[in-house]
C-alpha cells in the first residue's frame, strides 16, 4: 500500500507554506511543506496523516523500497521512518537515503517502539536528526516535526540567497559557474552540443555617467528580466557573470537554435526602449553578444574544456563589440584552437 490508496497527492490543494500554529513564513513557496511518514501499521500512517494534514503535505507509506523510490523522484522535506518494517530495516532506509546525493539532505526522524539508547545512538549516527520513542506524545512530536520543518525552511532560504544575484534576480555567478559545469559535463557525456552566450550591456559606463547609477541598477535589472524571459526550456540557464555582462547557458542547443535565441535576446532588449542619448549604435540601451557552441560529437571536441568554452565566447563578445556593437559575433572553439 502506498500513499495514494490512503490519500491521492491530487486532493491536496497547493497553498501557502504554513509550518506551524505561530510560526510565521512569508508566502515565498507556493507549496506546503511534504512529510513522509513510513510505517508498516496502516493505524498508524492514518494517526500521522490526522495529526498533520492540515499543516503538511503528507505522503504515506508502508513500506520502506516504495518511499525510497517516491524520495528520489518527488520534493520530500522531513521523513519520519518507522523502525521495525518488514521489507526493510529503518537503520538500512535510513542508511540508503544518505547515500544519495537526491536524499542525503532530507532529515530523517525514527519513530520507534525501540527505547533502547543503543539503537537511539545508532539512528542518530546514521544521520538521524532525532529519535522518538512510542507511544508517541503527540505534542512533543507535532513539536519536533515543527522545528525540524523550519530548519529546512530556513536552509533552502539561505540556498537561494545563496544563489541569486541580489541586484537582478538572476543566477549569481557562483551558481553560474556551478551550472555551466554541470552542463558542460553532461554534454560532454551524452556526446551532445551547448551553447553558451556571453552578453553584454552596451556603453552602460555613458549610461552610468548620464543617468546616475540608481537608474543604472534598474536598466540592469530590466534587461536581466528581459533576457530571463527570452528562455524557453526549463533547463536554458541565466546569470551574472559580472558588472553588466551576463551569461546564457542553452543545453542541447546548437549553432542554428543559438543564433535564433541570440537574435531574439537582441530584439527583446531593444524592445524596452531604454532611452540612451550617449549610446554610440542607436539611442536606446543595447547589447552584444558572444556565442559559443560546444559539440562533443568526437574524442577530440571531448577534450575541450570548460574555460576554453568561455574564452571563445568571450572573444566573440569582443568581436561583437569591435564590429559595432547591438549585435551577435560567433565561432565554435575550435575554430579558435586551431
Ligand atoms: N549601475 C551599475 N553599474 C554597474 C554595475 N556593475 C558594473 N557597472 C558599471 O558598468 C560599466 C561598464 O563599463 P565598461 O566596461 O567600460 O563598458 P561599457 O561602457 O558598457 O562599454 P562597452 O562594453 O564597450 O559597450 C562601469 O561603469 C561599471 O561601473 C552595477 O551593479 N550597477
Amino acid at each position: 500500500m502506498s500513499v495514494s490508496e490512503l490519500r491521492p497527492r491530487a486532493e491536496i490543494e497547493p497553498t501557502a507554506i504554513s509550518l506551524a500554529a505561530g510560526a510565521s513564513v512569508a508566502n515565498s513557496e507556493l507549496r506546503k511543506q511534504t512529510l513522509m511518514v513510513v510505517d508498516d501499521y496502516r493505524s498508524n500512517l492514518q494517526a500521522m496523516n490526522a495529526l498533520f494534514e492540515f499543516q503538511y503535505q503528507v505522503v504515506l507509506f508502508d513500506n520502506a523500497k516504495e518511499a525510497l523510490a517516491y524520495a528520489q523522484t518527488d520534493v520530500v522535506d522531513l521523513i519520519l521512518l518507522d523502525l521495525d518494517m518488514p521489507d526493510m530495516h529503518g537503520y538500512d532506509a535510513c542508511e540508503e537515503l544518505k547515500s544519495s546525493p537526491l536524499t542525503a539532505y532530507i532529515p530523517v526522524i525514527f519513530v520507534t517502539a525501540s527505547d533502547s539508547s543503543d539503537d537511539e545512538a545508532r539512528g542518530l549516527l546514521l544521520g538521524a536528526v532525532d529519535y522518538i520513542t512510542k507511544p508517541v506524545n503527540l505534542t512533543i512530536l507535532r513539536a519536533r516535526v515543527r522545528n525540524h520543518m523550519e530548519l529546512v525552511y530556513y536552509r533552502k532560504q539561505l540556498e537561494i540567497l545563496s544563489s541569486v544575484d541580489g541586484l537582478t534576480g538572476v543566477a549569481n555567478r557562483r551558481q553560474l559557474d556551478t551550472m555551466l559545469l554541470q552542463h558542460f559535463a553532461s554534454t560532454v557525456r551524452f556526446g551532445h552540443c551547448m551553447t553558451l552566450m556571453m552578453i553584454d550591456i552596451d556603453d552602460f559606463k555613458p549610461y552610468n555617467d548620464l543617468y546616475g547609477h540608481m537608474q543604472g541598477d534598474d536598466c540592469l535589472k530590466r534587461v536581466a528580466r528581459a533576457i530571463q524571459s527570452v528562455r524557453r526550456r526549463e533547463t536554458d540557464f541565466v546569470g551574472r557573470y559580472g558588472g553588466e555582462e551576463f551569461a546564457m547557458v542553452l543545453p542541447d542547443t546548437d549553432l542554428e537554435g543559438g543564433l535564433v535565441m541570440a537574435n531574439k535576446l537582441l530584439q527583446v532588449v531593444r524592445g524596452l526602449n531604454i532611452e540612451h542619448q550617449g549610446a554610440s549604435a542607436t539611442d536606446s540601451i543595447t547589447i552584444s553578444i558572444g556565442l559559443t557552441v560546444f559539440e562533443a560529437k568526437s574524442e577530440q571536441a571531448k577534450q575541450q574544456t570548460v574555460e576554453q568554452l568561455i574564452e571563445c565566447a568571450d572573444k566573440q563578445l569582443y568581436a561583437a563589440k569591435h564590429k559595432g556593437k547591438n549585435r551577435v559575433s560567433y565561432a565554435l572553439p575550435n575554430q579558435l584552437l586551431a
